[in-house]
């Protein structure tokens, strides 16, 4: 019998700043595109993460991952690169890549699936503002 799959929650913030600006188009056309979130001198976010974590139940400690292992993981890949920084300027990530919150949400998946073991399925979900947000993977 297969056993019951169950996901965990675990929810963190950060604030960071960022500018949305296509390099391969001129001033205008981004400014038509991206309005206030083109402003060069960059904009700030409140942003809410959720990582969700899918996996069996382990008979032992009845965990199917230790929230604390959880919360630790997403510290150490996540909150200490991303939170109060320059999303355009000081992640590496988005030297070459527009940090909007579908960007965002895949550049966290990559790290956090780079860290966490295969037996687990991951998604992410990042809140931009209170009414704004994204998942990765999609349904
Ligand atoms: N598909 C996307 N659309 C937009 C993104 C994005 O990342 N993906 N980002 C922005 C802006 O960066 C910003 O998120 C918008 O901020 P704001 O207009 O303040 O947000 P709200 O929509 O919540 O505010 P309202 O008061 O409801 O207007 C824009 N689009
Ligand atoms: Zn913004």
């Amino acid at each position: 019998m297969e056993l019951p799959r169950v996901s965990v929650f675990r929810k963190e913030h950060f604030n960071a700043a960022h500018r949305l600006y296509n390099t391969n188009w001129s001033d205008e056309k981004n400014q038509e595109v991206f309005g206030l979130c083109n402003n060069p001198n960059f904009h700030g976010h409140n942003y809410e993460l959720i990582v969700q974590i899918t996996g069996t139940i382990n008979p032992e400690t009845g965990y199917v991952i230790d929230m604390k292992e959880v919360s630790q993981l997403v510290q150490k890949e996540i909150i200490q690169k991303f939170d109060h920084k320059n999303l355009n300027l000081d992640v590496p990530e988005f030297a070459n890549l527009n940090p909007t919150a579908e960007n965002i949400a895949l550049v966290i998946y990559q790290k956090m699936r780079a860290v966490l073991a295969t037996n687990f399925d991951l998604k992410i979900r990042l809140y931009e503002t209170e009414r704004n947000f994204v998942e990765f993977p999609a349904h």
